[in-house]
């Protein structure tokens, strides 16, 4: 039988600081399987996901190279519920299904799923434990705006189309405060690092009884 895999979900609102936080983790070791990157495998040239996106959006969708106009895109799905639901449901599925695979690959102690939705879509049913990122909205706004050079305007539409702050904080088993500078990050991923290693020790002893 293989064997279970502990598993912690890592989530946050847009730039609250999830993959700083999850490339400390990784340097214990510890394998990060992130949604971001897979969402970008999905959609790459020639598969199957951006031939639905150009059958539905328009040749207009892609770059001269055939690749896919992330901005052209962000611009079609952030202010629209309707586009952004089909995209959802073409994606998601795709997206999960090679998380669970990279999970199962994984050799770490533990694995950490960096997943931007994971309450939203209810990928918390997929994790043993969930820990969230958080800083206040107007942080988000001002380190989106600097990291991607996009309006407040438009950070404001992502942040209107994920959970609040307070709804994903309500369902948070620990939590990284990142409003301060980064060096206080390593203290807390330190304390959590001994903390999942653990569980995930009574997980496999649990299993072998
Ligand atoms: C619309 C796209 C092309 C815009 O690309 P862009 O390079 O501008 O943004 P990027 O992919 O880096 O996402 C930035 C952040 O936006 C937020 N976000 C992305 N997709 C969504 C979504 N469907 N709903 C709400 N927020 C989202 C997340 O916080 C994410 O970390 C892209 O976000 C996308 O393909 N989204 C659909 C896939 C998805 O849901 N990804 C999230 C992983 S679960
Ligand atoms: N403590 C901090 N102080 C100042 N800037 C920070 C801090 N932590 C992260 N940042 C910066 O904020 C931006 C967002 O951080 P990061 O990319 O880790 O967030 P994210 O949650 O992964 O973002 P996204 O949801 O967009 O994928 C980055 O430019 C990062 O360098």
């Amino acid at each position: 039988m293989m064997a279970k895999k502990y598993i912690v979900g890592l989530t946050g609102g847009i730039a609250s600081g999830k993959t700083t936080v999850a490339n400390l983790f990784a340097q214990y070791g510890i394998d990060l399987v992130d949604a971001d990157v897979i969402a970008r495998e999905v959609v790459s040239i020639g598969s199957d996901g951006l031939n639905a996106i150009k059958q539905h959006f328009g040749q207009g969708i892609l770059l001269a190279d055939n690749s896919l106009d992330r901005a052209a895109l962000r611009a079609k799905v952030f202010n629209n519920p309707e586009q952004r639901l089909w995209l959802n449901n073409l994606l998601h599925p795709m997206i999960r299904h090679r998380m669970l695979d990279q999970v199962q690959a994984s050799t770490s102690a533990y694995v950490i799923m960096v997943v931007p939705l994971l309450f939203e879509n209810h990928l918390d049913s997929l994790v043993d434990t969930t820990l969230v990122v958080d800083i206040a909205p107007e942080l988000q706004v001002s380190r989106t705006m600097q990291r991607d050079g996009v309006s407040k305007e438009q950070v404001e539409h992502i942040l209107a189309s994920q959970m609040t702050r307070e709804q994903r904080l309500a369902l948070a088993d620990n939590i990284i405060d990142n409003q301060g500078e980064h060096e206080q990050l390593r203290s807390q991923v330190f304390r959590l690092h001994q903390q999942y290693l653990q569980q995930a020790t009574d997980l496999e002893t649990n299993v072998n009884d």
